[in-house]
Parts: structure tokens; C-alpha cells; sequence
């Protein structure tokens, strides 16, 4: 691409050196630096990416852009000096690869829970409609069935625009993001012009990032208050009217707001709501009508996913009959609830959550039918928000039992994760084991024929972070071959 036209979307301060005519790739890495490329230089929370310009420069990179004047040889390199190189990157890239966000549909999901949850009932649903769909969040890049792995729920923004444009030039039509508040805050979506955000909550985390809560609301916000920079085409913003904050991000966007809630009035209304051990069943009020739905995604907080997809694809011309047809087929989303299928006489179910609401909301699915124990297991991370582990505690307190471990531990001590998560505890009968193998095989150990066990916190992830490194670990596999080991003589189903 011609240099001059590159930059041209830029907001430069000042130019040194003199442009090369064509660069034919970006990077924010200098250690995935190309020949003839643009190296931006980005202040991280490890490291300055400034320190780098000179490695990238030896790599091939023709062009810095950067927060400062660098010293640098300008007969073989250019410098921009621009006010903030995150937001640069956004500008650069989408430019760069066409603004191939502006070719598909782009539907943002965020909130504290549900993201991950709700991008992928959209993604199954478009699929069973025979749309070509792709989706990017917590579990990788979904691109044509193939998964790619990626460090964040939401990407820097030159891996966000690369994902964009390859799914637009595999022919994709929609593409699902899962928006983080840190990748808001951060940057990371500078570049995508959103036609659908849909909010599903807001409740405790990511404090140690955002200071409050307002702060952390206010950073969700920002896709609705940066919805719709293409005015050729409709946006429309989703929100859960069941959840304070709807009202304030309502107040955030000029694009028609569409509501779905449970308790509170809405254009989209889940009611009647039957919470079983293997499907939920529901009424679902809609523009078009009342319709029954009965679905294999488990919880009363699938019900609210399942009305932030359908509002979603009802926007963008879908019938309520069509979408509800797919809705009910579509399997439980990884680790969100997924109930092991297994010949033993509990019942196991593998959940992610690791915030005290969706540990509220995990527990409350399965107690319209415990007949027996319900043994929770939570664990949390550690070197993160520490302020919600008591709370998180508290709220365990609901089951019968409680086995308080850890999640990734990282660098923080067993102790010290264990000894928070205690402080909420609202009665006695829990165990404290840190390390989480073991933590598992004592939930199985305790269990007795009818039990229900929530394994809480891994969800789908296949491994745990000790220390810095990345050990295999599967929550689901421990338990079933425990279970298998305790229950040999009786291996009936509950
Ligand atoms: C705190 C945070 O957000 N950190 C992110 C950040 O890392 P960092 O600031 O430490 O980066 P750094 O190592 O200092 O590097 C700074 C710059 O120097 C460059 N560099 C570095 C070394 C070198 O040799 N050469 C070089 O050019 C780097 O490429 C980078 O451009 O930039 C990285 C690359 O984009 C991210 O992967 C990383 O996310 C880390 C893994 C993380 O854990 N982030 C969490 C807090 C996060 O973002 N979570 C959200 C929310 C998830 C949820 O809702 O649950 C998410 O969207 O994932
Ligand atoms: N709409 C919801 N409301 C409350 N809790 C929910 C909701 N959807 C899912 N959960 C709970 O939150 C957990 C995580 O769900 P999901 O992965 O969909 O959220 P997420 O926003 O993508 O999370 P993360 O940002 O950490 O990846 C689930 O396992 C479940 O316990």
C-alpha cells in the first residue's frame, strides 16, 4: 500500500525522515516485524514498546510510529509522533486491510457475563441457518469451523482487524465479537464499525482494572456510545432492561434501543421459565407473537442469552420462527453449564463462572431440582481483583458443601487465595484445598448417589496457570475417572 495514503488516516504531530513509497505490512511486535512494514511503538504494562523501534527497524520496518521523537537514522526510516499509538493502531489497520468491517454484519456482545455465551448461541444459530458466520472471543477465532487460539477475549486491535479481514475474505456475512471492558478501555476495537452491540450485564469484577463500578460501566459504555460510525446503515442497540445499567447505556447511543429482560417489561420477555436437569422450557414474548421454546442450554441465565441472540437476529430481518427453530437444536455452549454426560450416579456440571453473580445464577439453575447434596466447588485466580473472592465465597454459601480452591493460581500463594475466599463463608461446611486436583477428586470422594457437583471456574479451559507456566488440566476428566474409581459397583444414572 502507498505509504502516504496509509498514514493519511492518521492524526500525525509531526513527521521526521522521509516516507518509503509502499509498506506491505503492520506490526506491534518487533519480534513479528516484516520487510517494509510499520512498526508501532506501544507502551505495555511490562514493557515500552519504544524500546523496541530500533529492533524493528533492523528487521525491515521503514516506518515508527511512536508517542515521542525518537533518535533515530532518518535517511533509512520514517517517524510519526502521535498522541496515542493504541489508537493508532486501530486507524492504521482497519485502513490498511480495506475497513472490512464496514462489508459484514458486526455484532458486539458485552457485559460482565454471558459474553461468551451469547456470541456463541448467535454463532450456532446463523450456522444452522446456513449463514456463513464467524466469531472471536474468550475461547479463540472461529473461523469456517476452524478454532484459532488468542491471549484475549478481545485482541489488540491489528489481530482484531486481521480476524475481520480474514473472515471477510473467507466470504463470512456476520461477524460476533465478544467485547471486553478492557478491550474498550484499551482500544482494541479502534477501526470497527459495530451495527449491533448487545449489553447483558453488569455486576462485580475486573476492579482491580477499573478502580469502581461506575468506572467499569462507564467502559462498557463505549460501544454504545461508539456505535455506528457508518451512517449508511442501520444500528441498533440491545439491552437486558432486567439490569440498572440498561438505562444509562440507553442514554449513550442515538440508534433505536431494543429491550429483553425476565421481571421487567420488554419488547423481548422470557416468562413461565421451567429449569430441568437436561433442557430449559419457556414462553418467549416477542413483536411477533408468544412462542413456546424449549432449549438444551441449561439456567435462567440462558434464558437471558437466549433473548439478547434472538432480539439480535431479529434486528437484522430474521423471523421468530426461523430463529427459535435453530435456538432449540443448538447444543449447551462449552463449560457454560455443560452437564457431563457420564454413567455415574451424580450429576457433574462443568461452569465458568468466576464472578459472585454467575455463581448466584449457576447455583439458583440447579436447585428447582436437587433432591439431594449440591457440592460447589469454586476456585479464583490469582494476581487478580481480590476484593470479589469474599463475595464470591457468599455466595457458594448456598450449597450444602462447599470446596474452596483455587482457579489459575499464578504467582499468588494457595494461602492467600483461600484465606479471602474464607472471609465470605457463610457457614461451616466447606474444605479448603488449593490445589485443585486434589480439590476435585474430595468433591468426588464426599458425593453420594443423587448429588449434584458444580465444578465452578475453568468452564472450557483445558489447563491451569501455577506459577508462570501452563499445566494440563481438566476438571470434567479428573472427576469422571474419580467417579468411575468410587462408583464402580453402582454405576446407575441419578
Ligand atoms: C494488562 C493487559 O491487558 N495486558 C495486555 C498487553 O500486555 P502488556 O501491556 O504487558 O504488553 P507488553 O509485554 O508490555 O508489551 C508492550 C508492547 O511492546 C511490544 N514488544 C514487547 C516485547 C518485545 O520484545 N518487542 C515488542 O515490540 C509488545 O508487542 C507490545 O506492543 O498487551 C498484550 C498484547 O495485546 C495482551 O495480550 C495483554 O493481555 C494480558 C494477557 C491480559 O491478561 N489481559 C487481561 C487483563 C485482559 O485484557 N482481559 C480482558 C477481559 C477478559 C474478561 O472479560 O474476562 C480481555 O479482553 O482478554
Ligand atoms: N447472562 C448471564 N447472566 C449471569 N450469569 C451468566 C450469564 N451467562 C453466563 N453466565 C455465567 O457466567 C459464566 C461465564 O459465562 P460466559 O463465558 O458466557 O461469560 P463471559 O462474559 O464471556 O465471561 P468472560 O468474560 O470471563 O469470558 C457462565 O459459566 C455462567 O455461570
Amino acid at each position: 500500500m502507498q505509504s502516504t495514503d496509509l498514514i493519511s488516516c492518521l492524526p500525525a504531530k509531526e513527521i521526521y525522515g522521509i516516507l518509503p513509497k509502499e509498506v506491505f505490512a503492520i506490526a506491534v511486535d518487533s519480534r513479528s516485524v516484516q520487510l517494509e512494514s510499520v512498526f508501532i511503538c506501544i507502551r505495555g504494562y511490562t514493557v515500552d514498546g519504544h524500546d523496541y523501534a530500533m529492533q524493528a527497524i533492523e528487521s525491515g520496518a521503514k516506518i515508527i510510529v511512536s508517542e515521542k521523537y525518537l533518535e533515530l537514522d532518518y535517511t533509512r526510516v520514517a517517524c510519526i509522533v502521535v498522541s496515542d499509538t493504541t489508537r493508532a493502531i486501530g486507524l492504521l489497520a482497519s485502513k490498511f486491510y480495506g475497513y472490512p468491517s464496514k462489508d459484514m454484519t458486526m455484532i458486539g456482545v458485552t457485559g460482565t457475563n454471558g459474553k461468551t455465551s451469547v456470541s456463541g448461541i448467535l454463532h450456532n444459530i446463523l450456522l444452522g441457518l446456513k449463514e456463513n458466520s464467524s466469531l472471536t472471543g474468550t475461547i479463540g477465532f472461529n473461523l469456517n469451523g476452524q478454532l484459532y487460539d488468542s491471549a484475549n477475549t478481545t485482541s489488540d486491535a491489528l489481530n482484531t482487524q486481521l480476524m475481520i479481514h480474514r473472515a471477510k475474505s473467507e466470504g463470512c456475512k456476520t461477524m460476533i465479537m465478544e467485547v471486553s471492558s478492557h478491550g474498550l478501555v484499551l482500544s482494541r476495537l479502534a477501526g470497527v464499525d459495530f451495527d449491533v452491540a448487545i449489553f447483558t450485564n453488569l455486576t462485580h469484577d475486573h476492579l482491580d482494572f477499573h478502580g469502581t463500578m461506575e468506572q467499569y460501566g462507564q467502559a462498557k459504555g463505549l460501544l454504545f456510545s461508539q456505535l455506528g460510525q457508518d451512517l449508511q446503515r442501520a444500528k441498533h442497540a440491545i439491552v437486558n432492561a432486567d439490569d440498572l445499567w440498561s438505562e444509562r447505556l440507553k442514554e449513550m447511543t442515538c440508534y433505536p434501543v431494543w429491550t429483553y429482560a425476565i421481571h421487567q417489561p420488554a419488547q423481548f420477555q422470557g416468562s413461565n421459565i421451567q429449569l430441568q436437569s437436561n433442557c430449559t422450557q419457556f414462553e418467549m414474548s416477542t413483536p411477533e407473537g408468544i412462542f413456546p421454546v424449549r432449549m438444551n442450554l441449561l439456567g435462567e441465565f440462558n434464558v437471558y442469552n437466549a433473548l439478547a441472540a434472538t432480539t439480535a437476529l431479529y434486528t437484522q430481518g430474521y423471523s421468530i420462527p426461523e430463529i427459535l427453530e435453530q435456538l432449540e437444536q443448538i447444543p449447551p455452549v462449552k463449560g457454560r453449564m455443560e452437564r457431563l454426560d457420564n454413567e455415574l450416579p451424580i450429576s457433574i456440571f462443568i461452569d465458568y463462572a468466576h464472578t459472585p453473580d454467575a455463581i448466584e445464577k449457576a447455583i439458583s439453575s440447579v436447585l428447582p431440582y436437587k433432591t439431594n447434596k449440591l457440592i460447589f466447588l469454586v476456585g479464583t485466580g490469582g494476581n487478580r481483583d481480590r476484593s470479589k473472592r469474599p463475595v464470591m465465597a457468599l455466595k457458594a454459601s448456598v450449597a450444602d458443601y462447599v470446596i474452596l480452591t483455587t482457579d489459575d493460581p499464578r504467582d499468588e500463594s494457595y494461602e492467600s487465595i483461600l484465606s479471602d475466599l474464607e472471609k465470605g463463608m457463610l457457614h461451616k461446611n466447606y474444605a479448603c484445598i488449593g490445589d485443585r486436583e486434589a480439590a476435585v477428586k474430595h468433591a468426588i470422594s464426599i458425593s453420594e448417589p443423587g448429588d449434584i457437583i458444580i465444578f465452578a471456574g475453568k468452564g472450557h479451559e483445558d489447563y491451569q496457570i501455577i506459577g508462570r507456566t501452563k499445566y494440563p488440566h481438566s476438571d470434567g476428566d479428573i472427576a469422571v475417572l474419580a467417579g468411575k474409581v468410587k462408583f464402580q459397583d453402582s454405576p446407575s444414572r441419578s
